[in-house]
């Protein structure tokens, strides 16, 4: 199932009715257009007087009127569903006026098992096909959120298993790579048709509830249903793998506040809906116009949950539900002009496509494995020595400072290379050497190694800890202060970078804490009713002008101390890697001087340091041969 790249798919939905104003709305034969007749004074038909007659057309993607569940499913959604197998996000949204068919359209009719809506029927497609792709493994989870008033609720949250309720409650956030998501929502492995359907029925059931005991009505909220899917291939091995989200959206009926005439609860409830769904028709306005460049998502929680889920990387579905009577004609109107404004939202979608961290590792450890084993075979084909690839050890990093030594002072004419492990050190210790000659704290207290001054040899070696601290007073006493010296830097940056890391957390505690004050005064505000609805559009109050530009002012100073952080960590970690530097010097530089001052012999060095030993030996050399190897050594 390839994506629908265009628009958002329209769709209108015609709830059966005996008093079907033909005279009002027309379905043209095309299946596509509706036509819409209006007299101001509908409401009384027979006064036509001074009636105005104003005629609209509005073509969608389809009309249905008399479709049946499986029909409507069928033309509608089951591409959107295959999209979300496919790895596409995919959303379907039922809008229209209160009472138009959204609930029988997403959920469905309780009465008989034909007049299942969307939602049981996309759970019955999507085990259908992961039972029918076994080329593939699925994972398949459920969350179930209903937005009622601004409150976000976990319509799933009593199940076995669910996260404990965050004490900060849930919340919209986005992340990149993730995208939108509500913290606190909890997610719902589900295995079969069965085990889906079920979960359903436990959200529905809560929506129910809840309404009870909160003496509210349940069509009065926004309810998203999302099927989240994941697949990996069974038959290739790479590390990629699709995930996607399908968003089945019964969105809370839109009425006109004058025309119920409701007050108290059911008048807060009809406020906050057309407030969140003025917003959501604010966000589409500017989906659909593509000179604007930023897109109202954060007004209300309804449109930041759908943010990713709109147009954009999305299959996006919208059903009008509408009512054919003459007495709903105004609200009919209204929906299909939203229906209208929704088709000029664009999509583009793209699976949505990762990579698995673990198994990438898994992959290219086998592929070093491969080229070991192919390198091995190559090398034994061409009579060459076998690479080793284990780390170089501490008497090979010693011959390999001593040679580098030895070459810049000029004894040594070359450096024989003997493997890649053998190039990278030797690079590293000239780098090293660079750093101790270049860096100016360094620059007056380096002084070369000198091979001339060597303490008198002593008939048996004495313990290394011994030596060691010897060597760090006497020869090795420059690079040792340099190591302190830097030590004591990396100290001082250390405690620096504490002390400033404890600021920016208070900065930020600070800027935390004023905005959930300034969204307490937002929320009270909407709860007195303090917002003022005119003509379908909220009059936002902000909070006190003085909170707001102390949360300027610290998201300023915030970002001003986030910068000397990072620079004093940089800093840090360059101390660190001096001291580190330093350490493997003076480390090399005793073990050299060790086994010059007292006389190691020869099996106790490494089979590579003898190697080169011996080229050593056969070059011609200027200085007298002695009898003696180990005096041989010194000489060098
Ligand atoms: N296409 C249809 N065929 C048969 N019955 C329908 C159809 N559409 C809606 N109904 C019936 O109309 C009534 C109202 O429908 P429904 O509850 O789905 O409306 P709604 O738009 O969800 O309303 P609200 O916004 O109040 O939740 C229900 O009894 C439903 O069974």
């Amino acid at each position: 199932m390839k994506a629908h790249s265009g628009e958002v798919g329209v769709f209108v939905r015609i709830r059966p009715t005996a008093n079907f104003a033909q005279d009002l709305i027309q379905c043209l034969p095309d299946g596509q257009t509706v036509n819409v007749h209006h007299r101001k004074n509908s409401r009384k038909p027979l006064d036509t007087r001074k009636s105005h007659v104003s005629s609209w057309s509005f073509q969608l993607e389809g009309v249905l009127r008399d479709v049946s569940q499986e029909e409507f499913y069928t033309r509608v959604c089951r591409w959107v569903v295959l999209g979300a197998l496919d790895g596409y996000n995919g959303t379907v949204m039922c809008f229209g006026q209160t009472g138009a068919g959204k609930t029988y359209t997403m959920t469905g009719s309780t009465e008989s098992y034909k007049q299942r809506g969307i939602i049981p029927r996309a759970l019955q497609e999507v085990f259908q096909e992961v039972e029918i792709r076994t080329e593939h493994a699925f994972n398949v989870y459920l969350s179930y959120l209903e937005i009622y008033n601004e409150t976000l609720v976990d319509l799933l949250s009593s199940l076995q298993g669910s996260p404990r309720p965050s004490p900060h409650g849930m919340l919209v956030m986005e992340e990149p790579g993730r995208g939108v998501f509500v913290r606190g929502l909890s997610l719902h492995p589900v295995h079969s048709e069965e085990e889906a359907l079920n979960l359903l029925f436990e959200g529905e059931m809560n929506r129910i509830i809840g309404s009870h005991a909160l003496n509210r009505n349940s069509s009065r909220s926004h309810c998203i249903f999302t099927v989240h899917i994941e697949a990996r291939s069974r038959t290739l091995t790479n590390a990629k793998y699709v995930t996607s989200k399908l968003n089945l959206v019964d969105l809370a009926g839109s009425e006109r506040l004058g025309k119920t005439g409701s007050e108290g609860q059911m008048l807060k409830e009809a406020v906050y809906i057309n407030r969140s769904l003025s917003f959501l028709e604010q966000a589409i306005l500017a989906l659909g116009d593509h000179r604007r460049e930023h897109v109202p998502f954060r007004q209300s929680k309804l449109t930041h949950a759908l943010k990713d889920s709109l147009g954009g990387n999305c299959n996006t579905v919208l059903v009008a539900n509408i009512c054919g009577e003459a007495a709903q004609i105004e609200e009919t109107l209204s929906t299909l002009r939203f229906a209208g404004r929704m088709k000029c939202v664009r999509t583009d979608p793209v699976v949505n496509e990762h990579t698995d961290p673990a198994a990438q590792i898994k992959k290219l450890e086998k592929e070093v494995q491969k080229l070991k084993e192919e390198l091995s075979i190559s090398n034994t084909l061409v009579n060459r020595l076998e690479s080793t690839y284990k780390p170089l050890s501490e008497a090979q990093q010693a011959e390999i400072h001593s040679q580098v030594q030895r070459y810049l002072e000029g004894s040594l004419e070359e450096i024989n290379i003997i493997s890649v492990r053998q190039i990278q050190a030797v690079f590293a210790q000239f780098k090293l050497s660079y750093l101790l000659n270049v860096l100016p704290v360094f620059y007056f207290l380096f002084l070369p190694f000198s091979l001339k001054n060597l303490p008198s040899l002593p008939s048996s070696p004495p313990p290394k800890e011994e030596a060691f601290e010897e060597f760090k007073l006497g020869q090795g006493s420059k690079i040792n202060s340099i190591l302190k010296e830097n030590k004591a830097v990396l100290l001082e940056r250390r405690n620096l970078l504490r002390q400033l890391t404890e600021e920016v957390n208070a900065v930020k505690r600070d800027i935390d804490c004023t905005a959930t004050v300034i969204q307490q005064h937002r929320e009270l505000r909407g709860d007195q009713g303090q917002y003022l609805v005119m003509e379908g559009e909220p009059l936002l109050q902000e909070p006190d002008a003085s909170l707001l530009m102390r949360l300027r002012d610290l998201k300023a100073l915030y970002r001003q101390r986030y910068e000397v952080l990072r620079d004093i960590k940089a800093e840090v970690n360059y101390c660190q890697h001096l001291v580190d530097q330093c350490r493997v010097r003076l480390l090399s530089e005793f073990e050299i001087w060790y086994k010059k001052s007292f006389l190691v012999p020869e099996e106790e060095l490494d089979v590579t340091m003898k190697k080169s030993l011996r080229q050593v030996s056969k070059k011609p050399s200027h200085k007298k041969k002695r009898k003696n190897r180990c005096s041989y050594i010194f000489s060098s």
